[in-house]
């Protein structure tokens, strides 16, 4: 291949690569409904710059590494920033990041360590607000950098966004100098819950989904009509500036500052690092910690503080080379359905189950997503063959958020849920008002298996290493037919079994053994009495004292329980009154079964009534201990810091929560504290 054929090829894939940029571009800047993960955009983009820096002769100035985001609107108006507003390089790594800072040092002819602000990158979108006089003059989005769309009316509508600015410090009351123009630029953005609630209000409507709460931020700002903006919860927090007439600041913090006392607000977990490793340090802090603040952030952002270096350093055609964007893995990935295969839960409930391409989301691997039900595959049209984008976000299993629809090749295949149970070929049906289909046989081997794994599970009977395949091979083999007869097992039945040395027949009769004595409320979760959770569980324990007591209550006393509703009263009293259950405790306590008081404080119960809420680590204690602990004296545990709240026990490295319960004036507990509490 001569050179010209070679450029050749390089310009079909860089024009191809620009292309689909630019289409992805206006997906998520124009349209605010994304099709493929960031992930796979960045490398997208990631590509583009590396050809054209392979031949610098073949960049174009519309060249979307040229460029920001996409062409404003003409439908809202437009407005041109008097400075452009930039977007940021990006760090992928550690490696990338101490890249930047050499980087900086070399151009400044310096050794000495960088002073630096480290911010959280808010994931919303970016806007500039100008203030003439105090008052709120006009707003705009970024739009393509050099102009924006003019979202003035819809932006008057934040509560975060001042439509004038302080004159007087409210506590001092000392008057403030205000510049006679100031261009601020912030990131507007919706909290979590906020976006879950309106998408459920989208779904019930049956409007489109946001894809997360980017883009319901973006959408719900960019509205024609300003009332559709009022109505959502949309917030702002500020952490630039345009153009400045009448003050000057010497370093990005104080400018920060200068903000909070003219009422913009600013994120408080800025913070100031000496150096690139205070920025690693104050990063894995965060990243560890991100998943409890109430917004989305999609990594950090990382500063020269002084302004004047800033100068100095300038920028280049689509960034600052004094800030950089740190990102945090990502939790979206792109990948193919491969299959959709049905799995019957405990409750008989039939769950479809995207089998995918496997792909490696935040270091793991992923090889299956839940699709929920048949009416998230027909809203979301999730086809088998479908090219899809994939979440893993904390705990939670993974997702299919969206399909990718440019990835379809019309051999793609719809899935619906079988008439029979892929277990038992029993009936499946669909109760009214339910979104879930449902095998009604009450035999079906699937509900006793996924009975039993809960049976036996850790917060439950906590039978140790119990497997699904054990419990599978027991129930296959005649061996257990219900939850008691794990305590009529011998080891001599077990040994015969396939995979069944000596040693772990003896685990197994150990752990059935040890698991004897459970509490009252231990127990009652595990007999997997519908709508009985733990945490009612734990309150029927606690208020009845023993299983004799709780066997004979009417549902009308159940209902009467602070807390218990009609359904779960309901529920609770058919499972007592069922014969089938009076045979079956009987069985239990026949095979030696015995429930025990809680020992010690906790028989107590001197917490009862008292909400607790548990943030960062306990030197002494897991989460789950401490919960137990809590529950034990009566108190429960509950997610999330209200007024109502009695307790916040902080452990190290505590979230929002800490700051939430400080600003709502709750008690806060140490260890000591609280174990003197569990004591008094
Ligand atoms: N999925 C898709 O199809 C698609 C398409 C286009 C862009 N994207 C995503 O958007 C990114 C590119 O967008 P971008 O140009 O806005 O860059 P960016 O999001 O990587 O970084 C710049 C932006 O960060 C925001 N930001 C948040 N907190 C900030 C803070 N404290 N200080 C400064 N800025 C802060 C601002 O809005 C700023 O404009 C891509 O990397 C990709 O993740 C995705
Ligand atoms: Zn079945």
């Amino acid at each position: 291949m001569d050179h010209s054929q070679e450029s050749n090829v390089f310009l079909q894939e860089i024009e191809h690569l620009r292309q689909e940029i630019q289409r992805h571009n206006k997906l998520y800047y124009v349209d605010d409904q994304p099709q493929i993960s960031d992930a796979e955009y960045d490398r997208l983009m990631r590509r583009l710059q590396e050809l054209e820096s392979l031949h610098p002769d073949l960049i174009t100035p519309d060249s979307p590494t040229q460029r920001v985001g996409a062409a404003p609107l003409e439908k809202f108006g437009t407005v041109t920033h008097s400075i452009p507003m930039l977007s940021l390089a990006n760090a992928m790594d550690e490696e990338e990041l101490r890249e930047f800072d050499h980087r900086i040092k070399r151009t400044l002819g310096t050794e000495a360590e960088i002073e630096y602000v480290f911010e959280p990158k808010i994931d919303g979108l970016a806007v500039e607000v100008v203030y003439e006089n105090g008052m709120l003059v006009m707003g705009s989005t970024r739009g393509d950098g050099i102009t924006g769309e003019n979202v003035t009316q819809n932006l008057k509508t934040i509560s975060s966004i001042p439509l004038r600015l302080l004159t007087s410090d409210p506590e001092t009351r000392q008057s403030i100098v205000l510049p006679r123009k100031i261009e601020v630029r912030g990131e507007v953005y919706m909290d979590k819950t906020d976006f879950l609630t309106l998408n459920q209000e989208r779904e019930l409507t049956g409007e489109p989904l946001f894809a997360n709460p980017r883009n319901s931020a973006a959408g719900s700002l960019r509205q024609l009509d300003p009332s559709v903006t009022a109505k959502r919860p949309l917030k702002a927090f500020f952490y630039a500036i345009g153009a400045v007439e009448g003050v000057n600041f010497d370093t990005h913090w104080n400018m920060l500052a200068y903000f909070r006392t003219l009422g913009l607000r600013t994120n408080p977990l800025n913070k100031i690092c000496q150096g690139i490793e205070q920025v690693l340090e104050q990063y894995q802090h965060l990243n560890e910690t991100k998943d409890s603040l109430p917004y989305e952030i999609d990594g950090t952002v990382v500063k020269v503080n002084s302004r004047h270096l800033q100068e100095e350093l300038g920028t280049i055609s689509r960034s600052p080379r004094w800030a950089i964007a740190f990102k945090f893995p990502a939790k979206q990935e792109t990948t193919k359905i491969l299959d959709i295969l049905v799995q019957v839960g405990r409750t008989g409930a039939l769950t479809p189950v995207a089998v995918l391409e496997p792909i490696n989301i935040r270091g793991v691997q992923v090889s299956r997503a839940t699709l929920h039900n048949q009416d998230e595959i027909d809203r979301k049209d999730i086809r088998i063959g479908d090219t899809v984008v994939v979440q893993r976000a904390g705990d939670v299993i993974p997702e299919v958020v969206n399909i990718v629809e440019s990835g379809r090749t019309g051999a793609e295949k719809i899935f619906v849920m079988p008439t029979r149970c892929p277990v038992c070929q029993g009936e499946v049906i669909r109760p009214d008002g339910e979104a879930v289909h449902r095998c009604t046989n009450p035999n079906c081997p699937a509900k006793q298996i996924g009975h039993l794994e809960h049976f036996v599970s850790k917060r439950a009977m906590n039978i140790e290493g119990v497997s699904t395949k054990q419990i599978e091979s027991f129930v296959n083999n005649g061996l257990i037919r219900d939850a008691a007869d794990f305590y009529f097992l011998k080891k001599e039945q077990l040994l015969p079994l396939e995979r069944m040395a000596d040693k772990s027949a003896d685990n197994v009769m150990q752990a059935i053994a040890q698991s004897k004595h459970p509490t009252l409320s231990r127990f009652v979760y595990a007999l997997g009495i519908r709508h009985v959770g733990e945490h009612t569980a734990s309150m029927l324990a606690n208020y009845f004292g023993s299983l004799d007591r709780l066997k004979i209550a009417s549902e009308e006393e159940l209902t009467a329980i602070y807390e218990i509703g009609p359904e779960v009263a309901k529920s609770v009293s058919q499972y007592f009154s069922d014969p089938g259950t009076a045979k079956l405790l009987q069985k239990f306590f026949d095979g030696g079964v015995e429930i025990v008081n809680p020992e010690g404080v906790a028989a107590r119960q001197h917490l009862t009534g008292k909400s607790f809420v548990l943030t960062g680590t306990l030197p002494s204690y897991t989460r789950d201990e401490a919960k137990d602990l809590i529950e034990k004296a009566g108190g429960r545990v509950v997610s999330s810091v209200s007024k109502k709240t009695d307790y916040v026990v902080a452990g190290r490295d505590p979230g929002s929560k800490l700051a939430k319960a400080q600003q709502l004036g709750v008690n806060i507990l140490n260890e000591e504290e609280f174990q003197q509490l569990l004591q008094a």
